[in-house]
């Protein structure tokens, strides 16, 4: 069970089975049997649980295989046992609370997890237990099952808790923050889904279940976004000015519509095909951490870029450009989705320490269409004279013309009810046609004006990780063979994996 997919869970039981040969009269002997149950890939990226069932011909010889599978499995620490659920009964189509029970709590409960299960009250309810009542030392990761905003809530959550935790001042904009300790597992139950689909390449509740019971880990960037020094955010996913800016804006007065809001804004966004005046400027990626236009595969770059990382490469000088943008995106991830399968920058990566910037300038309504529409077929979308892509560090961005009204102390424009800021002294504005709003994650940011950075990365870790884990499973079967007598095979075991 280990060449297909690793064992998630076991009884552990025996029990008597009836055999016959065809033709004959069925004979009762004593079979004893141990069900294992593993991970099957199916197709497009989904994983299923299947069981398989192991016969043994004596008793202690099956007590014995279930013995040393029990201690194997035992040896993989990755592995959750608790599980703190955080469910929002009203994102995308209010299904949340039926997918974590009918497909999800099956699952876990057969892999020996329990789970803590919170249903949201309201908008930042999750983000305000995590901060401040969670007891976090109880728990193996946090799971949410919502949309892209849940997420981000959740993330606020977690961060914000690390940092007070370890006295790290978080709105202070050069703050060396510390990574979170606890995984976030992600359920998809919202209206798009963003960062479950680029992470786990499919929006499936059982295969994101599926990955949580085998504890796959993926590390992701956080950006911080401040205004004027004060944080406003964090963003693992996108951050969109302009047509994505506005999309949101209008889309969040269609709740009501549930995710077909996004389909009617859309459109209304490019008819209206507004631009907005400001000057862009970023601190470029070095070289060694490739290009937004590379057609790299995923792994080999995240893997060249680690051993690049050890080399030191001299940073490059903050560039500047001014004009008229139709949007401006900093894409920390791909931001795929089923509807834009290779996502708004195709070969960015998840933790590289970098964001893709893509500035697409005023054009023709027919050239931006044309632009939109690559993002759902396999052509270039970079491939256009009005769009210009950068893998940046760092960047900020500055209207042509300042923001009108400035309300210092109040909370942010709401997005709903219950909504407000992350940061403290947070300071307000009232969008104007001038100025677009930013879409940081699906949230709304009013501040046209913001700074943003690389805040929370670390990609070695993944790699040691990933190289930990493959060790345990050589191990763990090397060791189950050895302990049955099996000397040959497992050596054979041993040197077939180590080769792959
Ligand atoms: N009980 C609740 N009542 C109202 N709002 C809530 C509640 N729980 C969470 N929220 C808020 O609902 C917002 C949207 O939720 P979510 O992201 O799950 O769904 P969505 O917006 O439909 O999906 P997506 O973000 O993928 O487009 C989140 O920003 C979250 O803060």
């Amino acid at each position: 069970f280990w060449g297909h997919g690793a064992a998630i869970a076991y009884p552990g039981c025996l029990w008597e089975q009836r055999q016959g040969h065809p033709g004959q009269f069925a004979s009762l002997s004593q079979v004893f049997c141990f069900p294992v149950f593993y991970v099957k890939r199916t197709k497009n990226h989904q994983w299923r649980c299947n069981e398989a069932t192991f016969s043994c011909s004596s008793a202690e010889l099956c007590e014995q295989w279930i013995q040393v599978t029990r201690e194997q499995l035992s040896l993989l620490t990755n592995r959750p046992k608790r599980l703190l659920v955080y469910i929002n009964p009203f994102g995308g189509k209010r299904r949340g609370k039926r997918i974590y029970e009918e497909k999800v709590a099956p699952v876990f409960q057969q892999a020996g997890i329990s789970a803590d299960v919170i249903v949201t009250e309201r908008a930042n309810h999750a983000r305000d237990h995590l901060t401040t009542e969670a007891n976090l030392q109880q728990y193996d990761g946090v799971v949410c099952v919502g949309g892209d905003g849940m997420f981000s809530e959740i993330l606020h959550g977690l961060v914000a808790r690390t940092q007070n935790d370890n006295k790290v001042d978080q709105n202070r904009p050069g703050a060396e923050l510390k990574p979170c300790m606890l995984r976030i597992g992600i359920i998809p139950a919202g209206s798009t889904d963003c960062i479950c689909f680029a992470t786990v390449g499919t929006n499936d509740p059982v295969t994101s279940a599926l990955h949580i019971i085998i504890g796959d880990s993926q590390p992701m960037d956080v950006c911080s976004v401040h205004h004027n020094d004060v944080f406003l955010r964090y963003s693992v996913s996108l951050l969109g000015y302009g047509f994505y800016g506005d999309v949101l804006a209008d889309s969040e007065k269609k709740r009501w519509l549930g995710p077909a809001r996004y389909d009617l804004s859309g459109v209304k966004a490019f008819l209206c095909h507004n631009y907005y005046k400001g000057t862009v400027s970023f601190l470029p990626a070095e070289d060694n951490l490739g290009h937004p236009r590379d057609k790299m595969q995923f792994l080999c770059l995240l893997v060249s870029k680690w051993f690049h990382s050890c080399v030191a490469v001299s940073s490059s000088s903050w560039k500047v450009i001014c004009g008229k943008f139709i949007a401006i995106n900093a894409a920390n991830m791909s931001c795929a989705c089923p509807r834009s399968p290779k996502g708004l920058s195709p070969s960015a990566h998840l933790a590289d320490g970098t964001a893709d910037l893509i500035l697409v300038r005023k054009c023709s309504r027919l050239d931006f269409f044309r632009h939109l529409l690559r993002h759902t077929n396999t052509d270039d979308q970079f491939d256009h004279s009005f769009v210009e892509v950068h893998r940046v560090k760092k960047f900020h961005f500055e209207p042509l013309d300042p923001q009108p009204l400035l309300l210092e102390n109040q909370s942010e424009l709401p997005k709903k009810p219950g909504f407000c800021p992350m940061g403290s002294a947070q300071t307000t504005c009232i969008p104007s046609a001038a100025h677009s709003s930013w879409n940081c994650d699906g949230e709304i940011l009013h501040h046209a004006a913001i700074q943003v950075r690389l805040a929370i990365h670390n990609i070695a870790e993944t790699v040691k990780r990933k190289i930990k884990l493959r060790l345990h499973l050589i191990t763990a079967k090397v060791s189950c063979l050895k302990a049955l007598g099996k000397t040959d095979s497992a050596l054979m075991t041993h040197n077939s994996l180590l080769k792959c």
